[in-house]
């Protein structure tokens, strides 16, 4: 077991943030907490790593209590960079984890090659652009190697060129074997990282493979609409008007297909567009129904 969460309760005041969190990480995976605004995933995953302590619930960490120190050789947390110090050097960091955790300083040195931060690493983090501080942070978070690494926010305020390096970072580090929790409100990120989605809503939980819901469709804008989707639903179970457009399910179907059987009808295709189904439409599902 690398991460068993039971029935985790916290309120701030009247207002209950967490009402009864239970999940359990069983191999190693990628998993997304996600959840709008002030629904509680900093809470969660601070309480997970005994930053704060919960009302009431339990959680074990490599088959250990949380509040167990020894644990945290194996587990590390990526907070917001509102933990580094200006005045320090981004060695300097480095170095206060290593005495700490007795990590050599050859293994610091090469963790900070692989992330990439060599050629700034002995200059002041005030000098530090967003995206510099993040790998700093990340390259702290996995200098011990953790077997399991939790991420709030890890894409934050990132620009794509930033964004795309961190992703294929932390996949890097899952590839080695490192179990990842992260939270982030990036959607089209976290289809690329994974589909294991914790989705926190209105203090509860909900855990889903969203590669189920997963599928590719189209939509077609024609000149004659009903014309197309007779032609087309002969052919295609799932098929419907929405907005003046035909959306499609192709299920195998190639859009060579598709178009051919439309041009022997002498319906003109004025656009097509690809939508893939992923956790930003789960979300809507979840959230922004009612
Ligand atoms: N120390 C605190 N005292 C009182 N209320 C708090 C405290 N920390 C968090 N809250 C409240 O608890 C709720 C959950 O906050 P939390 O930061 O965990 O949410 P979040 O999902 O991480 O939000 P965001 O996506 O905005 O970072 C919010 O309404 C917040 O105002």
């Amino acid at each position: 077991m690398i991460l068993s969460v039971k029935d985790v309760k916290k309120a701030y005041g009247k207002q209950q943030v967490l009402k009864g969190i239970t999940f359990k990480i069983e191999k190693p995976q990628i998993f997304a907490l996600v959840g709008p605004n002030g629904s509680g995933k900093s809470t969660l995953l601070n309480i997970i790593t005994n930053l704060i302590s919960p009302d009431s619930g339990e959680v074990e960490i490599l088959g250990k209590s949380n509040k167990n120190p020894k644990i945290f050789k194996e587990v590390s947390f990526m907070q917001d960079n509102s933990v580094l110090y200006d005045y320090l050097t981004g060695y300097d960091h480095l170095q206060f984890i290593g005495d700490v955790q007795k990590i050599p300083k050859k293994e610091i040195l090469e963790t900070a090659e692989r992330i990439g931060i060599t050629s700034y690493i002995h200059k002041k983090v005030g000098k530090y652009s967003l995206g510099m501080k993040q790998h700093l942070l990340l390259t702290m978070a996995i200098v011990n190697n953790p077997k399991l690494l939790i991420l709030d926010e890890p894409l934050n305020g990132l620009d794509p060129t930033s964004a795309i390096k961190v992703r294929n970072l932390l996949l890097d580090i899952y590839s080695n074997g490192t179990t990842i929790l992260l939270s982030s409100h990036n959607l089209g990120e976290i289809d690329r990282v994974t589909s294991q989605i914790l989705f926190l809503k209105e203090g509860k939980l909900i855990e889903e493979d969203i590669s189920q819901y997963e599928e590719t469709s189209y939509i077609l804008t024609v000149n004659e609409l009903e014309m197309a989707k007779k032609v087309l639903e002969e052919h295609i179970e799932k098929i419907r008007i929405i907005n003046n457009k035909l959306e499609i399910v192709p299920n195998g179907m190639i859009l060579n297909n598709i178009v051919k059987l439309l041009d022997r009808e002498k319906v003109e295709i004025i656009d097509i567009e690809k939508k893939i189904r992923g956790s930003e439409e789960r979300y809507q599902e979840i959230f922004m129904v009612n």
